[in-house]
Protein backbone atom coordinates (compact mmCIF):
# COMPACT_ATOMS: atom_id res chain seq x y z
CA UNK A 1 0.00 0.00 0.00
CA UNK A 2 1.19 3.63 -0.65
CA UNK A 3 1.83 5.40 2.21
CA UNK A 4 3.30 9.03 3.06
CA UNK A 5 6.97 8.07 2.56
CA UNK A 6 6.23 7.29 -0.82
CA UNK A 7 4.96 10.41 -1.78
CA UNK A 8 7.37 12.58 -3.74
CA UNK A 9 7.12 16.50 -2.27
CA UNK A 10 7.72 20.28 -4.30
CA UNK A 11 11.45 20.42 -5.24
CA UNK A 12 11.46 16.88 -6.62
CA UNK A 13 12.08 17.07 -10.51
CA UNK A 14 9.76 14.23 -11.51
CA UNK A 15 6.36 16.61 -10.13
CA UNK A 16 7.76 18.91 -13.11
CA UNK A 17 8.13 16.51 -15.87
CA UNK A 18 5.54 15.54 -18.46
CA UNK A 19 4.38 11.92 -17.81
CA UNK A 20 4.16 9.61 -20.33
CA UNK A 21 1.70 7.96 -22.33
CA UNK A 22 0.15 4.31 -20.96
CA UNK A 23 0.36 1.45 -22.73
CA UNK A 24 -2.61 -0.01 -23.63
CA UNK A 25 -3.76 -2.35 -22.51
CA UNK A 26 -2.57 -1.95 -19.39
CA UNK A 27 0.12 -3.99 -18.26
CA UNK A 28 -0.21 -6.22 -14.93
CA UNK A 29 2.56 -3.71 -13.52
CA UNK A 30 0.45 -0.41 -14.49
CA UNK A 31 -2.83 -1.82 -13.25
CA UNK A 32 -1.82 -2.59 -10.04
CA UNK A 33 -0.02 1.49 -9.70
CA UNK A 34 -3.76 2.23 -10.84
CA UNK A 35 -5.17 0.27 -8.01
CA UNK A 36 -2.68 1.25 -5.74
CA UNK A 37 -3.43 4.89 -6.40
CA UNK A 38 -6.98 4.40 -5.71
CA UNK A 39 -6.21 2.86 -2.45
CA UNK A 40 -4.32 5.01 -0.80
CA UNK A 41 -7.33 7.90 -1.90
CA UNK A 42 -10.03 5.23 0.05
CA UNK A 43 -7.48 4.88 2.78
CA UNK A 44 -7.22 8.60 2.95
CA UNK A 45 -10.48 8.97 3.94
CA UNK A 46 -10.91 5.96 6.43
CA UNK A 47 -10.36 7.41 10.31
CA UNK A 48 -8.89 4.34 11.51
CA UNK A 49 -6.21 3.95 8.31
CA UNK A 50 -5.40 7.54 8.54
CA UNK A 51 -4.45 7.29 12.51
CA UNK A 52 -2.94 3.95 12.05
CA UNK A 53 -0.59 4.87 8.54
CA UNK A 54 -0.46 8.71 9.56
CA UNK A 55 -2.11 9.53 6.33
CA UNK A 56 -3.10 12.82 5.13
CA UNK A 57 -6.60 12.66 3.20
CA UNK A 58 -7.10 13.85 0.12
CA UNK A 59 -9.79 12.92 -2.48
CA UNK A 60 -7.40 12.38 -5.42
CA UNK A 61 -3.37 11.11 -6.09
CA UNK A 62 -1.70 10.97 -9.59
CA UNK A 63 1.42 8.30 -10.69
CA UNK A 64 3.74 11.31 -10.64
CA UNK A 65 3.32 11.52 -6.80
CA UNK A 66 4.73 8.87 -6.17
CA UNK A 67 7.69 9.16 -9.14
CA UNK A 68 5.76 7.25 -11.65
CA UNK A 69 5.63 9.44 -14.66
CA UNK A 70 2.85 7.73 -16.02
CA UNK A 71 -0.33 9.62 -17.26
CA UNK A 72 -2.66 7.89 -14.44
CA UNK A 73 -4.89 9.22 -11.69
CA UNK A 74 -7.26 8.39 -8.90
CA UNK A 75 -10.12 10.30 -8.34
CA UNK A 76 -12.28 9.07 -5.23
CA UNK A 77 -15.58 10.86 -3.19
CA UNK A 78 -17.03 8.91 -1.24
CA UNK A 79 -20.60 8.55 -1.40
CA UNK A 80 -21.49 10.86 1.64
CA UNK A 81 -19.43 13.75 0.51
CA UNK A 82 -22.14 14.31 -1.83
CA UNK A 83 -20.18 14.30 -4.98
CA UNK A 84 -20.25 11.35 -7.15
CA UNK A 85 -17.16 10.54 -8.96
CA UNK A 86 -14.61 7.63 -8.29
CA UNK A 87 -12.44 6.79 -11.37
CA UNK A 88 -9.58 5.51 -12.40
CA UNK A 89 -8.37 8.00 -15.24
CA UNK A 90 -5.36 6.24 -17.67
CA UNK A 91 -4.28 8.81 -20.51
CA UNK A 92 -6.83 11.17 -19.42
CA UNK A 93 -7.81 14.88 -21.79
CA UNK A 94 -9.74 17.74 -21.40
CA UNK A 95 -11.92 17.78 -24.90
CA UNK A 96 -13.70 20.60 -23.92
CA UNK A 97 -14.42 23.28 -21.10
CA UNK A 98 -16.30 26.64 -19.88
CA UNK A 99 -15.38 29.90 -20.78
CA UNK A 100 -16.41 30.55 -17.54
CA UNK A 101 -13.54 29.48 -14.54
CA UNK A 102 -13.98 28.51 -10.95
CA UNK A 103 -11.98 28.40 -7.90
CA UNK A 104 -12.03 26.90 -4.48
CA UNK A 105 -12.66 29.77 -1.78
CA UNK A 106 -10.47 28.00 0.35
CA UNK A 107 -7.96 27.46 -1.95
CA UNK A 108 -6.29 24.10 -3.31
CA UNK A 109 -3.30 22.00 -1.00
CA UNK A 110 -1.43 19.16 -2.74
CA UNK A 111 0.13 15.96 -0.63
CA UNK A 112 3.49 16.80 -2.76
CA UNK A 113 3.43 20.27 -0.98
CA UNK A 114 4.35 20.61 3.20
CA UNK A 115 3.23 23.77 3.19
CA UNK A 116 0.02 26.28 3.02
CA UNK A 117 0.06 28.53 0.29
CA UNK A 118 -3.13 30.58 0.32
CA UNK A 119 -4.72 31.98 -2.94
CA UNK A 120 -7.24 31.31 -5.21
CA UNK A 121 -6.42 28.58 -8.13
CA UNK A 122 -8.68 29.21 -11.13
CA UNK A 123 -9.59 26.53 -12.80
CA UNK A 124 -12.37 25.98 -15.83
CA UNK A 125 -15.80 25.98 -13.98
CA UNK A 126 -17.18 23.10 -16.20
CA UNK A 127 -15.23 20.11 -18.43
CA UNK A 128 -16.00 17.39 -20.93
CA UNK A 129 -13.14 14.73 -20.04
CA UNK A 130 -12.23 11.56 -22.15
CA UNK A 131 -9.94 8.47 -20.25
CA UNK A 132 -9.41 4.91 -20.19
CA UNK A 133 -10.32 2.94 -17.67
CA UNK A 134 -8.38 -0.35 -15.86
CA UNK A 135 -10.08 -2.02 -18.84
CA UNK A 136 -8.81 -0.43 -21.14
CA UNK A 137 -12.22 1.04 -22.37
CA UNK A 138 -12.53 4.69 -22.86
CA UNK A 139 -15.20 6.61 -21.22
CA UNK A 140 -16.02 10.00 -21.36
CA UNK A 141 -17.43 12.07 -18.56
CA UNK A 142 -18.68 16.08 -17.72
CA UNK A 143 -17.36 17.62 -14.78
CA UNK A 144 -18.32 20.54 -12.67
CA UNK A 145 -17.97 21.68 -9.10
CA UNK A 146 -15.12 19.90 -6.63
CA UNK A 147 -15.03 16.82 -9.23
CA UNK A 148 -14.26 19.20 -12.02
CA UNK A 149 -11.35 21.14 -9.96
CA UNK A 150 -10.55 17.72 -8.83
CA UNK A 151 -9.76 16.43 -12.34
CA UNK A 152 -7.81 19.46 -13.59
CA UNK A 153 -5.66 19.66 -10.31
CA UNK A 154 -4.43 15.78 -11.01
CA UNK A 155 -4.25 16.54 -14.81
CA UNK A 156 -2.23 19.46 -14.05
CA UNK A 157 0.74 16.45 -12.38
CA UNK A 158 0.68 14.46 -14.86
CA UNK A 159 1.87 17.92 -16.88
CA UNK A 160 4.60 18.85 -14.28
CA UNK A 161 1.68 22.07 -12.96
CA UNK A 162 1.68 22.91 -9.74
CA UNK A 163 -1.84 24.14 -7.88
CA UNK A 164 0.21 27.14 -7.08
CA UNK A 165 1.48 27.80 -10.79
CA UNK A 166 -2.23 29.26 -11.19
CA UNK A 167 -1.86 31.77 -8.11
CA UNK A 168 -1.78 35.62 -9.03
CA UNK A 169 1.59 36.29 -7.65
CA UNK A 170 0.59 39.54 -7.11
CA UNK A 171 -2.70 39.51 -5.53
CA UNK A 172 -3.30 35.74 -4.52
CA UNK A 173 -7.18 36.83 -3.68
CA UNK A 174 -7.87 38.68 -6.33
CA UNK A 175 -11.07 38.72 -7.81
CA UNK A 176 -10.78 36.40 -10.66
CA UNK A 177 -13.03 37.24 -13.73
CA UNK A 178 -16.25 35.35 -14.78
CA UNK A 179 -15.46 32.90 -11.93
CA UNK A 180 -17.33 31.36 -9.28
CA UNK A 181 -16.20 30.43 -6.04
CA UNK A 182 -17.04 26.70 -4.98
CA UNK A 183 -17.30 26.53 -1.25
C1 LIG B 1 -10.71 19.41 -1.86
C2 LIG B 1 -10.15 18.48 -0.83
N1 LIG B 1 -8.80 18.30 -0.81
C3 LIG B 1 -8.30 17.45 0.12
N2 LIG B 1 -6.94 17.24 0.21
N3 LIG B 1 -6.15 17.51 -0.90
C4 LIG B 1 -6.32 16.72 -2.02
O1 LIG B 1 -7.11 15.83 -2.09
C5 LIG B 1 -5.38 17.00 -3.17
C6 LIG B 1 -6.16 17.16 -4.46
C7 LIG B 1 -7.30 18.18 -4.34
C8 LIG B 1 -6.83 19.61 -4.09
C9 LIG B 1 -7.91 20.47 -4.71
C10 LIG B 1 -8.72 19.61 -5.61
C11 LIG B 1 -8.12 18.24 -5.61
C12 LIG B 1 -4.43 15.81 -3.25
N4 LIG B 1 -3.46 15.98 -4.31
O2 LIG B 1 -2.31 16.61 -4.07
C13 LIG B 1 -3.54 15.11 -5.42
O3 LIG B 1 -2.76 15.57 -6.48
C14 LIG B 1 -9.14 16.77 1.01
F1 LIG B 1 -8.64 15.91 1.90
C15 LIG B 1 -10.52 17.00 0.91
N5 LIG B 1 -11.43 16.33 1.71
C16 LIG B 1 -12.86 16.59 1.54
C17 LIG B 1 -13.59 15.27 1.42
N6 LIG B 1 -13.35 14.45 2.62
C18 LIG B 1 -14.12 13.23 2.54
C19 LIG B 1 -13.88 12.42 3.81
O4 LIG B 1 -12.49 12.17 3.94
C20 LIG B 1 -11.67 13.37 4.01
C21 LIG B 1 -11.89 14.19 2.75
C22 LIG B 1 -11.11 15.49 2.85
N7 LIG B 1 -11.01 17.85 0.00
NI1 LIG C 1 -1.69 17.45 -5.85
Amino acid sequence: MILMKDIIREGHPTLRERAKDVELPLSAEDKKLAEDLMEYVVNSQNEEMIEKYDLRPGVGIAAPQINVAKRIFAIHFDEDSGEDLSIIAINPKIVSHSVEKAYLASGEGCLSVDRSIPGYVPRYARITVKAFDLEGKEFKLRLKGLPAIAFQHELDHLNGVMFFDHINPDNPFAEIENATPIS
